[in-house]
């Protein structure tokens, strides 16, 4: 056998051998595959087609659990994240098709009602390019990112049979991902980020002409077309469909129009495509919605192809992806913890997860009572910059720290509540209490993983309740040496919330502010008093608590009525808070259920002159008896109303 014959050998040999191992190693990503959706299907409560993907598949999915952290939620959510380094832009993982559903596909603008969830998102990328534009990029250090599972992205060995290949191809031996659209933009997976690959642009492989024109064509934009389609999918093509970099948005170009020297504020846009935003979050899992475009200022269909791009598949506005899923959506609590948290760093998160992380506190404005200075102040510094982040940035930057101080049962935990509720943001719930007692020695690593975990989940709300428990005045010496950690790690995370753009948020709670540490008090921007309620807001809580009509014993068989004046109730109940109305409201309710009780002991089942189970109205006499029987918890509310004049907010 000659030389060469022995070198084609060999070759045909490891050429052979590369084959089987791809082969098996498809084999293996294939199982992983079904193994990893079936797991998704049974977690998401579709069982049916769980059961469906087992017979058709021959899956015996009993024999297999997927390994920890490894669940597809999160294995696309560190793809995105990867992603998003790698291309400052959100990655698009579906598009519509050309074929069946309404709108879709060439020329094929969907047709008034006939849209669907794509189309009322697509429609909706502009909003979304507003948010992406102050992307919450988890504070994942890029060693750690990938360096627990380093196959994630890539088979090493199959990588290596495809290198092979191609290297001798293209003479370049780096791995690639084809994009979506076929093309060669997406480079290597280099796992130790070390990564010198150029940044490319968003505009992947345009080229300097088409960059030229692009820009030529952007700047003369009219300014009616701005208004009108600001909030449409846009149409010029890939020369607007640059995103602004992570934390580089200059917060000028979506809000303003100028015209002839004039500062135009596009208000109508900004409305519409919050509300647009509202709709399509609330619509994501209910399937197709209606979309009437009748109006500007409601959601628009879906224009065809070479109109808006969508329906291509092709950049929207360089929000690609984020049509389809919203990011809040995408990362809800539970999908997975920080990954570059590791050890006793990563039990801390596994806790905070288990017992801080609300999924939906589900209260709205209208459930907190009274207040309205609190609501609209509350409203001012939280909800609006997350709802406009248009109109807060530089010196209108929005307040990280907001503290929420009155008199105990008045609604403070409520009004936090609403706000994490109404702004769709995660919600970490913390009794300062339970953070010094439970995690005595751990706290301060405590609220740093906290804060971690807000800014992976962000837009978050991190609300402290009692937190002069935590950040009472400092006790000089006497102080111990762990608590004085723990509160320098929390001024320092309140520094980072107030120098970064990480949409975190935190509010704090106290019933005695002067107690509260000055450091504190002063990262505190905003101090907001809930006061006790005023008549009004006494009256309504006496109507919701006691309605005309009570349906809670209808089980029973017993429906319970009122005969009240709330008026002359809240008159009666001055110094009483939110709380307390609750207890006197229960009380009395309890009172009509006292009065048959008495029936129910002193007879048997067996008497004859059994009497029929028929409750008695709840009158105003039971109310009086209640507000009687209930003292406030808190009776001096002027102590609030004089720190309120030094320190408080309007
Ligand atoms: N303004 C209000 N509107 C409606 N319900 C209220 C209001 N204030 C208090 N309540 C009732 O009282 C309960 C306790 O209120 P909440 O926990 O919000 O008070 P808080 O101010 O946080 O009290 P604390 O300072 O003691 O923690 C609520 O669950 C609610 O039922």
């Amino acid at each position: 056998m000659t030389g060469n014959q022995h070198g084609s050998l060999q070759a045909l040999r490891a050429a052979s051998q590369a084959k089987e191992m791809a082969d098996k190693r498809a084999d293996v990503r294939r199982k992983s595959l079904l193994i990893l959706v079936h797991d998704y299907l049974q977690t998401e409560g579709f069982r049916e087609s769980a059961r469906h993907l087992q017979s058709e598949s021959r899956l015996v999915a009993e024999n297999f659990t997927v390994c920890d952290n490894t669940d597809l939620s999160t294995l696309l959510n560190q793809y995105e994240q990867w992603y998003i380094d790698k291309h400052e832009k959100y990655p698009r993982f579906a598009k519509r098709t050309n074929g069946g559903g309404s709108g879709g596909g060439k020329g094929g603008a969907a047709k008034g009602g006939g849209s669907d969830i794509l189309d009322s998102i697509a429609a909706n990328n502009k909003a979304a390019q507003r948010r992406q534009s102050v992307p919450r990029t988890p504070p994942i250090h890029p060693l750690n990112r990938y360096s627990s599972d380093p196959n994630l992205l890539h088979d090493p060995n199959t990588l290596a049979a495809i290198n092979n290949n191609s290297s001798k191809k293209n003479g370049n031996s780096r791995s690639k991902f084809k994009t979506r659209a076929g093309g060669d933009a997406v480079a290597v997976v280099d796992n130790r980020r070390g990564d010198q690959t150029p940044r490319r642009s968003v505009q992947g492989r345009r080229g300097p002409e088409e960059e030229k024109r692009d820009n030529a064509k952007s700047s003369s934009d009219s300014d009616s077309e701005k208004f009108n389609n600001r909030s449409a999918p846009n149409s010029s093509g890939r020369g607007r469909s640059r995103v602004n970099p992570p934390n580089r948005s200059n917060g000028v170009g979506p809000v303003t129009a100028a015209r002839m020297g004039q500062q135009v504020l596009d208000l109508r846009s900004m409305i519409s495509d919050y509300t647009r935003l509202e709709d399509n979050i609330g619509d994501i899992g209910k399937g197709p919605r209606v979309v009437n475009n009748n109006s500007s200022n409601k959601p628009q269909p879906p224009k065809g192809k070479g109109e808006n791009g969508s329906s291509t598949g092709e950049s929207n506005n360089g929000v690609e992806g984020t049509d389809l899923l919203d990011d809040r959506l995408v990362r809800s609590p539970g999908t997975g913890l920080p990954p570059h948290l590791t050890g006793d760093l990563k039990d801390l998160a596994g806790t905070i997860q288990r017992e801080v992380l609300v999924e939906n506190p589900g209260v709205t404005w209208e459930d907190v009572m009274g207040v309205e200075d609190a609501k609209r102040l509350l409203k001012e510094a939280v909800v609006y910059p997350l709802k406009y982040p248009q109109l807060f940035v530089g010196r209108f930057k929005p307040w990280r720290g907001v503290l929420l101080y009155g008199p105990p049962g008045t609604g403070k935990t409520l009004l936090a509540k609403a706000v994490a509720t109404e702004c769709k943001t995660t919600f970490f719930n913390i009794s300062a209490t339970t953070l010094v007692s439970k995690w005595r020695g751990d706290s301060e690593k405590l609220v740093r993983v906290l804060f971690e975990m807000a800014r992976y989940y962000a837009p978050s709300t991190i609300f402290v309740d009692e937190v002069d428990a935590l950040m009472g005045s400092r006790a000089g010496d006497q102080e111990h040496e762990a608590s004085r950690r723990m509160k320098t790690q929390l001024l320092v995370e309140m520094d980072g919330l107030t120098a970064t753009n990480d949409h975190v948020f935190l509010l704090a709670a106290s019933n005695i502010p002067w107690e509260l540490d000055p450091a504190m008090l002063r990262r505190l921007e905003k101090r907001i008093l809930v006061p006790l309620p005023c008549p009004e807001a006494r009256a309504a809580m006496f109507h919701h608590h006691l309605p005309e009509t009570l349906q809670d014993l209808e089980e029973a068989g017993q429906i319970v009525k009122t005969v009240l004046d709330y008026q002359a109730l809240a008159e009666m109940s001055e110094g009483y808070s939110g709380s307390d109305l609750k207890v006197v409201c229960r009380e009395a309710a309890m009172m009509s259920l006292r009065k048959i009780f008495k029936i129910l002991e002193d007879r048997t089942v067996g008497d004859e002159d059994l009497p029929d189970l028929i409750m008695d109205d709840i009158t105003m006499k039971d109310v009086e008896t209640a507000i009687m029987r209930t003292k406030p918890a808190q009776q001096d509310s002027n102590l609030y109303l004089d720190w309120h004049k030094k320190f408080g907010s309007t």
